[in-house]
């Protein structure tokens, strides 16, 4: 069985080339280095590896290629389909990829085509670690070996179908932080203006330079610059392995050409490169080295690219002379329509195909690979930079995207300050001068001012939770590639979150306590800020266990909504039955609610009341007449805190990047 941390690892480094901290002469990785950020397998097999670096005479010090083939055998992928027959739902397993092998050597170019739907997709992800193992039966090998999910993120790259950009950042600002996160301090800013101008150069992106990737807000980029800035971002890290799911679609002809004869350049660096593609031209099919046909998740061809017209020749479907073979050939094996004269049975293709003899070459080929081959052979091909003190680095370019981002994206902050200004004037105004009155009906003014300040200000922070959905592709994308750690995602999210809520915190307490002659400015601030915190560390949460921000929306309302009910305001908490009083303490709007009321009238000492003449009445009556402000205000804290462990630990397992 494939396994999604393989138990026969061996540690593998990435070795440059290229890479401009090698062409200045600076340290590249090393072994011990590379050891540090190892998981225990890694360690293991760390003294099996041999860094060959060698002189170039053309290139200064590059790594003397002894790259290592990418081998899949016997892969199937089967899923649980649901389907609807007579109104009643039924479960069904679907083969979508069956019994695959296959071998793609360094220095080559493989192309897999196929009809829509025929599986490629799938194919690509088990080659890039990203199928879930309960899926999977097969195995996958590198250099001869299973690697871990953390040794494939070195060594490959995936670029996926979707793009999955910040909308708020220009082209060269993708890039250079998408840099950063590869190689943090190891490169300097002039050597990181090189790679950034290299990799728009490649993908003919230096005129749109300074545009904006643009997002629901602003127009910027077109679909197929937006694909080339996702295939540039990939290769900056230089990886052994590139995996491209349609990289050309959206893109013109002349686009698709460059940018596949920047994907073949890479393989004379003995890089490996496999790409699906749909409607290659002429020109672009001649640099597949190799070519994989798939239907319906059979493979129906696996050989040399040059060698398929033949093959499907001998087979009695000859390509018209003037036709694009790669046309041809998908034609032949499309049975969703038809339109199509020719058209073959992929069943029998594929049977075809698994008793032919370049079946056969192939089945030797990797076994040959797997027995003596690769398997002697311990490092990888790619140049890729070991990060000085990773942690760091990512913390803090995290924390300068997240900053910017929060600034230039009207809908993470901009739209909420206004609306919580906005509110928190309405509320001001209506309870102008509040302050100064002591009658009975200026208790219910207070209390209910209170609690809407308590309650719904905090419940507006449900508004930012689209934004954090969206930004999760985003975050898995560069989590499965492995530019940085989840961890130092979740602390840098924490940190650029603080100065934001505060001036929301600060101009709402300014705006309500004033005009309405509240007590307690310091410990009224205090409230908002900690309860801001914590509900916005909840919304996190909750967006990150949520497939859509329908449903994290309503699951957040629904926990906001329960704890509003029993924050001991429109119950108080002696009259909350039993059986649901643990809500009233697992709540933290229960400890704010506390910390704002007791704020407000524990200075009073007199009311026009008979029933509350003090303050202290008002507090008894809610039970709230024992707060400590400091004390509760931690535990608010202590939520949020714990809100944001459970954050991270969702983003850590359940956001791996694996269908
Ligand atoms: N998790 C899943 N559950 C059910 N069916 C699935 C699942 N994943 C993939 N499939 C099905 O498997 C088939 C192959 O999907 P895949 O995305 O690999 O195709 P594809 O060749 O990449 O298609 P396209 O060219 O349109 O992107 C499709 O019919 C798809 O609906």
């Amino acid at each position: 069985m494939l396994t999604a941390d393989g138990d026969n690892t061996s540690k593998v480094v990435h070795e440059g080339d290229i890479s401009p901290t090698q062409q200045e002469g600076r340290p590249a990785s090393t072994a011990s280095s590379a050891s540090s950020e190892a998981d225990d397998d890694d360690a293991a097999s760390e003294a099996s590896l041999h860094l060959n670096r060698d002189e170039d005479p053309e290139d200064g010090l590059t790594v003397k290629c002894e790259p290592h083939s990418l081998v899949w055998r016997d892969v199937s992928v089967t899923v649980q389909a649901v389907s609807r027959e007579n109104g009643k739902k039924k479960r069904q397993d679907k083969v979508i990829v069956d019994k695959s092998s296959g071998i793609v050597k360094p220095g080559e170019l493989l192309a897999i085509m196929g009809p829509s739907g025929s599986g490629k997709t799938t194919c690509l992800d088990v080659l890039a670690g990203r199928t879930a193992s309960s899926k999977l039966s097969g195995e996958v090998f590198y250099g001869g070996r299973k690697l871990s999910q953390r040794q494939r993120q070195r060594i490959l790259s995936y670029v996926a179908q979707e793009d999955t950009l910040m909308g708020q950042f220009t082209v060269r600002e993708t890039l250079e932080f998408a840099a950063r996160f590869h190689y943090g301090f190891s490169v300097t800013k002039a050597e990181l203006a090189v790679l950034v101008n290299e990799a728009m150069d490649e993908m003919g992106l230096t005129h749109v330079q300074d545009t904006l990737v643009g997002d629901i807000f602003r127009k910027g980029l077109s679909g197929g610059q937006k694909r080339r800035l996702s295939i540039a971002v990939e290769l900056l890290s230089h990886p052994a392995i590139v995996l491209l799911d349609e990289p050309t679609s959206g893109l013109d002809s002349a686009s698709s050409f460059a940018v596949i004869k920047r994907l073949r350049g890479l393989t004379r660096r003995m890089h490996t490169v496999v790409t699906t593609i749909h409607q290659p031209s002429s020109e672009v099919w001649a640099m597949f080295d190799k070519f994989m046909l798939m239907s319906r998740g059979q493979t129906l061809y696996l050989g040399t690219a040059k060698g398929a017209v033949g093959y499907f020749g001998t087979l009695g479907y000859v390509c018209p002379s003037y036709c694009n073979p790669a046309d041809f050939l998908i034609s032949i094996v499309n049975t969703d329509f038809k339109e199509f004269t020719v058209r073959a049975d992929p069943l029998e293709l594929a049977n075809h195909y698994t008793s032919s003899s370049l079946h056969t070459e192939t089945k030797a080929q990797i076994e040959s690979t797997l027995t003596s081959g690769d398997q002697g052979i311990q490092h990888a091909v790619a140049p890729r930079v070991e990060k000085s003190c990773p942690m760091m680095s990512d913390f803090l370019f995290l924390s300068r995207r997240n900053l910017l981002n929060n600034l230039r994206n009207p809908g993470i902050y901009w739209v909420r300050f206004v609306m919580y200004v906005g509110l928190c004037l309405m509320i001001g105004l209506m309870y102008l001068g509040l302050g100064d009155e002591f009658t009975a009906t200026s208790i219910n003014s207070r209390t209910a001012s209170l609690f809407y300040v308590a309650a719904f200000l905090v419940f507006m922070s449900v508004a930012v939770l689209p934004f954090i959905v969206e930004e999760r592709a985003t975050f898995v994308r560069e989590r499965a590639n492995g530019m940085y750690s989840p961890i130092a995602y979740v602390v840098s999210h924490y940190f650029c979150m603080i100065p934001g809520i505060f001036l929301i915190s600060l101009v709402s307490t300014a705006s309500v306590v004033p005009l309405a002659g509240m007590n307690g400015f310091g410990n009224f601030l205090a409230a908002l800020f900690v309860s801001l915190l914590t509900a916005e560390s909840m919304v996190f949460f909750v967006g990150s266990i949520s497939p859509h921000y329908i449903i994290g929306i309503a699951l957040a309302a629904g926990m906001n909504g329960m704890m509003m009910l029993a924050s001991g305001f429109l119950i108080v908490a002696s009259d909350i039955p039993d059986y649901l009083i643990w809500l009233h303490y697992i709540g933290f709007h229960t400890y704010e609610l506390r910390s704002f009321f007791y704020n407000e009238f524990s200075p009073i000492e007199h009311f026009d009341s008979t029933q509350f003449p003090s303050g202290e009445a008002v507090l008894e009556f809610f039970d709230m007449e024992d707060v400590n402000i400091a004390h509760d205000l931690t535990i608010v804290w202590a939520f949020g805190f714990f809100f944001q462990i459970c954050f991270g630990l969702s983003l850590y397992f359940l956001h791996r990047g694996k269908r």
